[in-house]
């Protein structure tokens, strides 16, 4: 058995894929001011995370670590995201999801004060709701929850967990904060965290013109 339980060349494949598209993610200004932490499945039990606090539009492979889905660093003496356990409940619960991305976007941030109060976005009659996993048709509504904002991780992870126990979810937003969204790889994770942020801002855009609201 080797050093570290798992795969150098998958922590390899896995840093680079991270930065490609973190960079793409910080470009657009969805990482502001070192926020944004993102993930990929590694294995069973490991995934590899960014290190906390690191600026998210420099990463480099010095830059991603591993934890195992307890949120224990392995083979590394960094300190993961804050944000880890929200990374690794998903993974822990759902064996098909490889990865996992999480942004502060500007609309993001004003889409979750602006809809905490409710509780959920509701996002209905746009064509592109079939970016998303299981969705065949515009036809069918996605609730995207608003979570109130936590630094204790417990109570968000318990959160989401509740409502992952009503039904397949792709993200949620936290009050003040940002978006979570994932997938079963970086290209599905990226294709609903693209989704959720255009339709975000086409609700926002609705409530500025006073068609809804
Ligand atoms: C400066 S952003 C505050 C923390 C946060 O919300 C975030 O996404 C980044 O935290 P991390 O520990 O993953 O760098
Ligand atoms: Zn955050």
């Amino acid at each position: 058995m080797s050093a570290v339980p798992y795969d150098h060349k998958q922590l390899a494949d896995a840093a680079g894929e991270i930065i490609v598209n973190v960079r793409e993610l910080a470009a657009l200004g969805w990482t502001p001011a070192t926020s944004s932490n993102f993930s990929r499945r590694l294995d069973a039990a490991h995934a590899a995370i960014t290190v906390s606090g690191r600026d998210k539009g420099r990463l480099t492979e010095a830059d991603i670590m591993v934890v195992d889905l307890d949120g224990r660093a392995v083979g590394s003496d960094h300190r993961p995201s804050a944000e880890t356990l929200l990374h690794t409940q998903l993974y822990r619960r759902d064996a098909d999801v490889g990865c996992v991305l999480h942004t502060h976007s500007h609309n993001q941030t004003v889409a979750s004060r602006l809809f905490a109060g409710e509780g959920r976005v509701r996002l209905e009659g746009y064509e592109l709701l079939k970016a998303f996993r299981g969705n065949a048709t515009h036809e069918a509504a996605i609730e995207l929850p608003v979570l109130a904002n936590s630094q204790h991780m417990p109570t968000l992870a318990a959160q989401v967990d509740t409502l992952l126990d009503h039904g397949p979810m792709w993200g949620y937003l936290i009050d003040g904060h940002g978006l979570y969204a994932w997938g079963r790889d970086m290209a599905e994770a990226r294709r609903h965290l693209d989704a959720f942020e255009f339709l975000i801002g086409c609700e926002l855009d609705l409530r500025r013109l006073g068609v809804r609201g």
